[in-house]
């Protein structure tokens, strides 16, 4: 497609209408990535998504994730959490498969086991912050990278990557989704120097190169993305409503597109790094189910409503 050009420039020094140009255009490299439904294809293929987090107190924040990744269209979505969490997870959903494992003395041999079979694993929702935990979901890092698993780090994951930047640095699959706190907590870690935030989009750019291009978004009015070489911005419309949970369903989208992303390849996304175009589909897919939600609910809507709109919205963005 001729006109992709336009979506490498610099989104930063962009005009309006230009970053419209380059919105439209990239929502066609988003469609190209995506598998078609076919009558050949087997259980699994379409996805295999393992969510690490859940611990005692949170258990909603894994779920949104892990049953987002299924709505998309991944076939088989895992959570591995803490024991106690692990019954409240599945009792929310007959259709996560559920691993008490991360608090267990073999979290990272239990989980390793589980790596050959999955696509993608999507680090943090509702993780917290306990020592013995995190010292688990360091090894299995260390694991999905030695593996060449793609990852997806958020929430207190991100935590973890801030006490130890040295985790993650470098390993381009990664995609790391920080919210505003997240993103300036990361920013000093890494480049020891308060987040200017009269450049908010350099400071993605700059954080990405920082870590060696890793794909980071920064989640926010305008979701900022960048690998270090471009930057993309998504203002598809959300909604107002700032309920817990919406940052979970975009790490659980994330965690099937990216695969479907590498999978695909540069050739379908036009030379565009394939987990750039994964995060920007990530991005307009949770905000339109945020904006349809809140057109149903208003200042009522919860995250559960938005991921009773993936499916709709997904078609609309993605499949019309
Ligand atoms: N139902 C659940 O189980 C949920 C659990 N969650 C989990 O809760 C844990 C902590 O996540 P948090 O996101 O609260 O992280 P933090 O514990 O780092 O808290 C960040 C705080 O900053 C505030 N904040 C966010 N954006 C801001 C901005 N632009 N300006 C100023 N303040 C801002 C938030 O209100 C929040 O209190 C994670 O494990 C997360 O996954 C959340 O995902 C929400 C839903
Ligand atoms: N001011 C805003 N206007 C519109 N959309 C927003 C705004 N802030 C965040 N979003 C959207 O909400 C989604 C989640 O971002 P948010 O910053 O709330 O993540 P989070 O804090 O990690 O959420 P969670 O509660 O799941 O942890 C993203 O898709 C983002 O685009
Ligand atoms: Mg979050």
């Amino acid at each position: 497609f001729p006109a992709c050009r336009l979506v490498l420039e610099r989104a930063f020094s962009l005009h309006k209408a230009h970053s419209i140009k380059v919105m439209e255009n990239t929502f066609q490299l988003v469609r190209n990535i995506i598998p078609p439904l076919t009558t050949k294809k087997y259980k699994g293929q379409d996805g295999r998504i393992g969510v690490v987090g859940g611990c005692q107190e949170y258990t909603g924040a894994p779920y949104f994730a892990a049953i987002s990744a299924l709505k998309v269209g991944a076939d088989l979505s895992h959570v591995f959490c803490a024991k106690e969490a692990a019954p409240v997870i599945k009792s929310y959903s007959p259709e996560l498969i559920v691993h008490p494992v991360l608090d267990s003395p073999h979290a990272v041999r239990d989980v390793e086991a589980w790596l050959p079979r999955l696509h993608a694993l999507v680090v943090g929702p509702g993780l917290g912050r306990d020592d013995v935990l995190l010292e688990n979901v360091k090894g299995i890092l260390e694991a999905s990278k030695a593996r060449g698993i793609p990852v997806v780090i958020d929430a207190d994951g991100l935590w973890l990557i801030a006490q130890q930047p040295s985790l993650i640095q470098g390993y381009r699959k990664a995609v790391l989704t920080p919210n505003y706190v997240e993103f300036c907590r990361l920013y000093e870690a890494v480049l020891r120097d308060p987040m200017d935030s009269r450049d908010p989009d350099g400071a993605v750019l700059r954080l990405s190169q920082a870590l060696g291009n890793l794909t980071i978004i920064q989640k926010g009015e305008r979701d900022v993305i960048s690998d270090g070489d471009q930057v993309l911005v998504c203002s598809q419309e959300g909604s107002r409503r700032r309920c817990g949970g919406q940052g979970d369903l975009l790490s659980g989208s994330l965690g099937v597109l990216v695969h479907w992303a590498l999978l695909a390849g540069s050739e379908k996304t036009d030379g565009v790094n394939p987990l750039l175009v994964a995060a920007f589909g990530a991005c307009a897919l949770t905000r339109q189910s945020s904006s349809q939600a809140f057109q149903k609910y208003g200042r009522s809507m919860t995250t559960t409503d938005m991921i009773a709109e993936v499916g709709a919205a997904f078609r609309k963005l993605f499949e019309t």
